[in-house]
């Protein structure tokens, strides 16, 4: 019998209310215990005072039954829902644990509503990535996930591969006689516009799991170009150093931006430049490493020298690059429209002038890359290792070659996918999954 655990569901430290939730076949025990009466109706709150071990009360609170395997979880669980003072929170797990409940493990509620099959592998991480979300971008792709797209998706993909699996046993049987063309081509045919499929999710770009992660944005220019102006003026705060000093910026300084929704990592870096100095050019070292690493990079250019253009930031133009022309208020009239053929956003970072236009740019160059359509994406490098392996797998098939080789790639195909949802090898992945999450989910 597993045994019966208890955390607490809501947010630790004081609070109008706690919610507190049981799981296990102790958990109606546990619950008469403290109320001393009989179990509530399933899924009804019911008003009840709690009381310790000696009969003093505990706290005057709302308790609720889900019986097995009608629950989160599919155990008996209890939910408890009490004043949100650590006092109460003391005596109650001091209760629990006489009444032989012990702490839940982070994600050890989740993990037993996916053994129990409750929930698959992508909705168990949909709930973390839901908890986790701090945009509405990332919650609306955690919903989307929660609801099964994913997981829909993928036992499409594995169910087809069923499907030429059978096939091809066929054929298999029939190896005695002539081998009958019309199935083979079938399933080659199948198997081919399954893995062209699979293999327009493996976008390059990431952009399900740089959702979930965030978009990771460097600010990249030669010294004194304005680069933490700007920093600070995007973050709405005095985070890094600005002054007159060419070379002030030696450490990434990062901030966190809602970006219309998109979340958005964004660093300001040390000026690029050749120094003489030990501690400058171990900040342009880490100024050129995370402009190697950025999904996207603003590269800026001192307005006030224009037309002359510093030859290291025009270098770290490319495609993933907005540029900015810094410094606009020290300019005459004369402002390009593109530089290195890229569009030029002209603003004053000091004054504010031409930010907000930097911000619309900015949004559409997010959207226009990483933009994820009605379609499920995937969220986790785990599931886009599992589609790679299911990919490079069918790319071997070659009934051609020996069906009973092909077969055995299909087989192999069939297993990665199944990984993701978590039907099949799952036991070396349960922990690294569900040990990401909160105590008491
Ligand atoms: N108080 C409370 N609020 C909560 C949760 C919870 O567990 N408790 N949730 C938890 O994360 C979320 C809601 N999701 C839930 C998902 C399934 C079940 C559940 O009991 N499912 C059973 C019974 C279904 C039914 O009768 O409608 C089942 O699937 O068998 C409950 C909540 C968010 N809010
Ligand atoms: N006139 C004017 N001055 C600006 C503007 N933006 C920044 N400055 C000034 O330019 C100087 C350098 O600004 P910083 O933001 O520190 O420049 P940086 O690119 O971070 O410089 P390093 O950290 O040294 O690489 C400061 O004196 C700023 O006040 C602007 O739009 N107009
Ligand atoms: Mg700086």
């Amino acid at each position: 019998m597993a045994e019966t655990i208890y955390a607490l569901a809501s947010a630790a430290g004081r609070s109008g209310v706690a919610v507190w939730r049981l799981s296990g076949e102790g958990s109606a025990a546990a619950l008469t215990a403290l109320t001393g009466q009989l179990l509530p109706e399933p899924r009804k709150a019911v008003r009840a005072r709690l009381r310790d071990g000696i009969g003093e009360v505990i706290d005057d609170g709302l308790v609720l039954w889900f019986p097995a395997p009608h629950s989160f979880t599919g155990e008996d669980v209890a939910e408890l829902h009490l004043h949100g003072g650590r006092a109460v929170a003391a005596a109650l797990t001091a209760r629990l644990g006489e009444l032989g409940l012990r702490p839940a493990e982070p994600g050890e509620f989740s993990r037993r509503a996916f053994l129990n099959g409750k929930l698959d592998l992508t909705r168990a991480e949909a709930i973390a990535d839901l908890v986790d979300a701090e945009t509405s971008a990332q919650r609306r792709q955690a919903l989307r996930q929660l609801d099964g797209g994913l997981a829909g998706l993928v036992e499409t993909w594995r169910t087809g591969l069923i499907r030429a699996m059978a096939h091809l046993e066929a054929v298999i049987d029939f190896a005695d006689e002539d081998i009958p063309d019309t199935l083979l081509d079938q399933s080659v045919a199948e198997v081919r516009s399954l893995r062209a499929e699979m293999g327009g999710h493996l976008d390059e770009r990431r952009s399900g799991e740089r959702l979930r992660d965030g978009i990771h944005m460097a600010i990249l220019g030669a010294p004194n170009a304005g680069k933490s102006s700007l920093l600070n003026r995007l973050a709405g705060r005095d985070a890094a150093i600005v002054s007159s000093q060419a070379g002030t910026t030696r450490d990434v300084i990062e901030v966190h931006l809602d970006l219309a929704g998109w979340p958005v990592i964004l660093a300001d870096t040390a000026g690029l430049r050749d120094s003489h100095c030990e501690i400058e050019s171990e900040g342009v070292r880490r100024a050129e490493a995370r402009a190697a690493q950025a999904d996207l990079r603003l590269c800026v250019f001192d307005g006030a020298l224009y037309p002359n253009l510093d030859a290291a930031t025009r270098e770290m133009i490319d495609d993933a690059s907005l540029v900015v022309l810094n410094k606009r208020d020290l300019m005459g009239p004369d402002i390009p429209d593109t530089i290195m053929g890229r569009p030029v956003l002209a603003l004053s970072a000091k004054g504010g002038e031409g930010m907000d236009d930097l911000v619309a740019a900015l949004q559409a160059m997010v959207e226009s890359r990483f933009a994820v359509g009605a379609a499920p994406v995937l969220t986790r490098e785990r599931h886009r290792v599992a589609v790679a392996e299911a990919v490079l797998a069918l790319t071997r098939f070659d009934p051609g070659m020996g069906v009973e080789m092909a077969a055995e790639d299909l087989r192999l195909a069939a297993r990665s996918l199944g990984r993701i949802t978590g039907r099949v090898d799952v036991d070396e992945i349960l922990d690294v999954i569900f040990h990401e999450f909160c105590i008491g989910k």
